[in-house]
């Protein structure tokens, strides 16, 4: 019987990236591939990405989180999906171990760093996401390009140029934005798989469509590696920001536009860190059903 098979979990959301936290300290194994998708192929429990809280490894940090997206495969950062654990250690009886506080900071462990997390209010988040990497083997590209800023892409079936030239940046996940006038008038559900999947990707990508609207607005959507659309992807937005003050399109602060809402973004001076302040959302708790995971055992073996 799988480990998670009658264990509670959390369904919430960031600007309606769809969000579960589950939570396993206590030693309990890393949740499969196989059962991720088990966990988000159910109506009730449906992810954009599921947020595992397990034991801190780090001395000085609250908890380690593992992330999976909708396909089972794991993600280095989910910036919405920070904001929802934060909550949950900070206000669910259960989760926060009778510990509930109305403010303070969480320091997070994810795969690809520490995250810090700051209370703003109640159902208000900021996350320290760390520096954006910016050198094309940190992306990772497949070959060396000198400027992230602009790569050159060959894909043949597009044929509108300004899908030829995204910026790309590493916010612990690997992030592609096409610059355009109006993120609207394309058919993101057909150019994401295919620019997920290009080969100069050796990781896939977050995939972005990015309207600059004006000095401290972008507008934005976004296909995710591992989940498709999504109303909203935190660490995108942090991407776009990043790619576009390096364009010299904005300044270090904006306001990001997503189809489920804004957050704000800063891209702070002195330390190069990238902060995301956004809202959480509670939809409800539940249990997952052991026979949500006997088709995925069987899948496994
Ligand atoms: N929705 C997330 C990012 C999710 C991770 C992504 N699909 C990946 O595989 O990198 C966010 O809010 O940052």
């Amino acid at each position: 019987m799988s480990t998670l098979a009658d264990r509670r979990y959390l369904k919430m959301n960031g600007l309606g990236n769809e969000i579960v936290v589950i939570d396993l300290r206590g030693g309990r194994a890393e949740i499969s591939p196989a059962e991720a998708r088990a966990v988000a192929g159910q109506g009730e429990s449906r992810f954009d990405q599921l947020m595992a809280i397990h034991d801190p490894v780090t001395a000085g940090t609250d908890a380690r989180l593992l992330i999976y997206n909708t396909d089972g495969s794991r993600s280095g950062a989910c910036g919405n999906g920070t904001r929802c654990v934060a909550w949950a250690m900070m206000e669910d009886a259960a989760v926060s171990r009778g510990t509930i506080r109305a403010e303070g900071t969480l320091a997070l462990e994810s795969e690809a760093g520490l995250l810090e997390v700051t209370r703003r209010g109640p159902l208000s988040f900021t996350v320290d996401m760390g520096p954006p990497r910016l050198r094309w083997d940190e992306i990772p590209l497949a070959e060396p390009f000198a400027d992230t800023r602009a790569i050159e892409l060959q894909v043949g079936p597009i044929d509108d140029p300004v899908l030829h030239t995204p910026s790309v940046v590493s916010m612990g996940n690997p992030h592609a934005i096409f610059w355009v006038e109006d993120p609207d008038a394309y058919d993101l559900a057909r150019l994401g798989p295919m620019l997920e999947n290009h080969p100069i990707f050796p990781e896939r990508a977050n995939i972005s469509l990015a309207a600059v609207r004006s000095r401290d607005h972008i507008v934005l959507r976004v296909w995710e590696r591992g989940a498709g659309l999504t109303r909203a992807c935190g660490s995108a937005a942090c991407a776009a920001l990043v790619a576009a003050a390096r364009k010299r399109l904005t300044g270090r602060e904006a306001t990001v536009t997503l189809p489920g809402g804004d957050l704000r973004i800063a891209w702070r001076e002195e330390d190069g860190h990238v902060l995301m302040t956004g809202p959480v959302e509670l939809e409800h708790d539940g249990v997952l059903a052991p026979a949500l995971f006997s088709a995925a055992e069987a899948a496994a073996g």
